[in-house]
């Protein structure tokens, strides 16, 4: 099996600053790509304060932490980024056409057996491979925000992905101490994104419809089934409640459910007047760039508690 030993890291916001700090924080060289420099500007400084709270924590020690960024190079040229990478993850806008696109100028730039690998939330990878000249080293890898601390990476080939560049990327995510999921079969969401897109569609109607404020859905998320689903998955726990249980409460509830086939459409008005959350200062609820600083800081605080407690848990078990 080929060695990856140099990545590329296509997109510097959310996604791949934290995709990047992964890779670098696993020994691999780094080069984090972005068309905007004040995002890599901005990504270099998180990536900092990120790998400064794994040290305050005992993750890491400082000298590792210095590793770490040593590992990482900045660049705005595709060219630089690509040219010797072994293995390139692509984090940019959740818009396909910008994802072809990217595809395209990498084809020129990269070397044909370099593994392509798309952060997609949602695009199926038949999709994302439809105009690739080299469809089968084109896969998934889809991580969860934020991506340097939640352990899942959803795995998701088609049909020409060659068996070599599957098995690869399954080394690697375990390499990076990522817990990757392969799916059997590929479909729009993959496995968690259509489970969360469930929960926030019925969210979204609970709120709509008055019956509680976000902050208290969000409440009942994290004091509820959150408690429960870091641990134990939607089976396990209709196993521990009893199958007849749930076979009324599925039956009494699921007329109810919302069915509605498109984003709601609170979400719609906010990105229409631009507020798109942490990324804007403003979004759901009300942040400013302490608040979302402190927050990120004493989420991440507690992601760390919480990694502490799923240590060498497996994907399944
Ligand atoms: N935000 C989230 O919670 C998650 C997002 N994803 C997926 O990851 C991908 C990236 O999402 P985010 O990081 O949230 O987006 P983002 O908007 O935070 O960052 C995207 C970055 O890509 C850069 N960019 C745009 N066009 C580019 C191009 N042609 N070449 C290079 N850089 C370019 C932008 O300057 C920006 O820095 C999307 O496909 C998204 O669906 C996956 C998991 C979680
Ligand atoms: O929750 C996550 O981190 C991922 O499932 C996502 O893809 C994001 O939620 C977002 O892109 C919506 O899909």
């Amino acid at each position: 099996m080929k060695e990856i030993k140099q990545v590329a890291v296509i997109g510097a916001g959310i996604m791949g600053h934290g995709i990047a700090q992964i890779f670098a924080a696993a020994g691999f060289s780094v080069r984090l790509y972005d068309i905007h420099e004040h995002m890599l500007q901005k990504a270099k400084e998180a990536i900092e304060a990120s790998l400064s709270l794994f040290v305050t924590h005992g993750m890491i020690s400082a000298e590792q932490k210095e590793q770490a960024l040593g590992n990482i190079r900045l660049t705005i040229s595709l060219a630089e980024a690509v040219a010797d990478a072994d293995f390139i993850t692509e984090a940019i806008p959740e818009k396909v056409e910008l994802k072809w696109e990217i595809y395209r100028q990498i084809e020129e730039l990269a070397r044909e057996d370099t593994v392509v690998a798309s952060n997609t939330s949602t695009i199926p990878i038949t999709q994302l491979a439809r105009y690739a000249k080299y469809p089968e080293r084109m896969i998934i890898t889809h991580y969860f925000n934020p991506a340097y601390l939640v352990p899942l990476v959803e795995v998701v080939k088609h049909e020409k992905t060659a068996t070599s560049v599957v098995e690869l990327t399954l080394e690697t995510m375990k390499r990076i101490g990522k817990v990757p999921v392969l799916l059997q079969k590929e479909i729009a969401g993959f496995i968690a994104n259509r489970l969360q897109a469930a929960v926030v569609r019925e969210a979204f109607h609970l709120l709509e419809e008055g019956v509680a404020g976000a902050a208290q859905i969000d409440a009942a998320m994290k004091a509820g089934p959150g408690f429960r689903w870091a641990f134990i998955g939607p089976f396990e726990t209709l196993d521990f409640g009893g199958l007849d249980t749930w076979q009324s409460a599925m039956n009494n509830v699921a007329p109810e459910l919302c069915n509605a086939t498109q984003a709601p459409a609170m979400i719609n008005q906010l990105v229409e007047r631009g507020e798109l959350g942490v990324k804007t200062g403003s979004g759901i609820y009300a942040h400013t760039p302490e608040t979302v600083a402190a927050a990120i800081e004493l989420r991440d605080q507690r992601f760390l508690s919480l990694l502490h407690s799923k240590q060498n848990e497996t994907a399944g078990h």
